[in-house]
């Protein structure tokens, strides 16, 4: 056995024990490390997430365990799953933070095992109680923007950064006249020097009123005010509310667990949807033996209340097969989320928490719209970087290029048909359709 590794008192696998609908139950991929026992891993593992330690700890009296161990009931060596259901009363309810500390925690860090990824964690009714899930959600988005029959058509301000906020407000003015709803910052955006929030902010909102005037259209602003403190977070929220903006966007991974909880209940106050960009994820999903799954980080923002959230594209520039971007979906839209063991997925009853709109963005280009519509359907947004600020003709024909790729899709209509009567998706097929 390896060093640091002792039996431990007790044994926390038992393939009997059925969940109750009231446990946390987590599935990890695990994988021990060379000489230790699989079950004798998971164990350690399961005890290091709830009520144990290294070695038999003598202030956990047999009544404590009794009450509160956890049970590896669910054991797959062969296909290296375990799943484990913990006891309600291990956590504090409406804490993210507490139980990613638990289920997520240490143990990642064991030298027992040399992966471990926790999969998916299935929350109990008690849990779901504690949160509000999404404010607004996909429904109360649609309403909003006034768009109840198609996906929505978003863009992301290029380059990322280094444009002064004119310059910025100019972008998003073209990329709303040219027909996107939403205009967004890049995550690396936030008060830097040559482009300040609220200057930009003030400039950006002003021009998509400007817009809605001239075009009917709703017309949406996500300012990223992701910011060093919660405080000044808030602060920043209060200003896009007091500029009449309807959006906030925030980088959820480097703001972290407490800070979305915090502002989850400012956004209630000051009546803000939030857009969820998940850059940073990758650090702890992209590893498919090690670290914690895209669908746990989700389900979390689900949770916690996030209105939309960054799921990958399928057929863009980021990592991300079909069938994980698509259990993403699943998890942003649907009440009743059924098990799915290929791909690791535990049921999950949504209850009264409402669906978030799922957002594809990456690499993608007005050519690809036939394709992300078969894919996701109408209940996406579509969000273009430089797939619209690389147009020929400019960001206004590229955003117009992508509305009529959409139109063309809706209708059944190839692109190359479409095109014959539609200058900009001509031009855009020229420079993106693959030969
Ligand atoms: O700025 C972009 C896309 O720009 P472009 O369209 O020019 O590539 C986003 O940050 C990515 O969507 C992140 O990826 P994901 O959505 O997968 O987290
Ligand atoms: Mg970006």
């Amino acid at each position: 056995m390896q060093s640091g590794v002792t039996k431990m008192r007790r044994d926390y696998i038992d393939r009997d024990y059925s969940p109750k609908n009231t446990d946390l139950i987590c599935e990890f991929h695990l994988e021990p490390s060379e000489g230790v026992d699989f079950e004798e891993a998971a164990t350690h593992m399961a005890g290091e997430s709830s009520i144990d330690s290294w070695t038999e700890i003598a202030t956990l009296s047999p009544e404590l365990a009794a009450k509160l161990k956890p049970y590896v009931f669910y054991v797959d060596e062969e296909a290296q799953t375990v799943r484990v259901a913990y006891s309600e009363e291990l956590f504090e309810l409406g804490s993210v933070p507490q139980v990613l500390s638990a289920v997520a925690g240490n143990i990642l860090s064991m030298k027992i095992v040399d992966n471990l990824r926790l999969q998916d964690i299935a929350f109990p009714k008690s849990m779901l109680r504690e949160f509000k899930g999404p404010n607004f959600g996909l429904s109360g988005i649609r309403k909003l923007v006034g768009v109840q029959d198609r996906p929505l058509i978003g863009t992301i301000v290029k380059p990322k950064v280094g444009l002064t906020s004119e310059k910025h407000a100019e972008v998003a003015y073209n990329s709303f006249a040219g027909g996107c709803d939403l205009v967004k910052d890049d995550e690396n955006l936030t008060d830097q020097k040559f482009n300040g929030f609220e200057k930009r902010a003030e400039l950006t909102l002003k021009l998509a009123e400007k817009a809605e005037s001239e075009t009917g259209e709703r017309k949406m602003y996500l300012c990223n005010i992701t910011a060093p403190t919660c405080k000044e977070m808030i602060r920043r929220m209060n200003i896009l509310k007091d500029l009449g903006a309807s959006y906030a966007m925030i980088d959820v991974v480097p703001a972290g667990w407490t800070a979305l909880q915090t502002l989850r209940e400012e956004a209630e106050d000051v009546g803000l949807v939030l857009h969820a960009h998940r850059c940073m994820h990758s650090a702890y999903t992209r590893n498919p033996r090690h670290g914690i799954s895209m669908v746990v980080v989700a389900k979390l923002c689900r949770l916690i209340g996030l209105d939309q959230l960054h799921i990958g594209t399928v057929v863009g520039k980021m990592h991300g097969e079909k069938h994980e971007v698509l259990t993403l979906r699943d998890e942003c839209v649907l009440d009743n989320v059924p098990a799915d063991e290929s791909q690791h997925v535990l049921a999950q009853d949504w209850g009264e928490l409402k669906p978030m709109f799922p957002v594809a963005s990456g690499g993608l280009a007005p050519t690809m719209i036939p394709d992300l519509y078969s894919i996701f359907g109408k209940d996406v947004i579509m969000q273009f970087g430089g797939g619209i600020h690389a147009h020929p003709m400019g960001t206004a024909a590229g955003a117009a290029a992508c509305r009529q790729a959409l139109e063309a899709s809706l209708e059944g209509v190839t692109l190359q048909e479409y095109a014959k009567s539609h200058k900009e998706l001509e031009v855009a097929l020229g420079k993106w359709l693959k030969k």
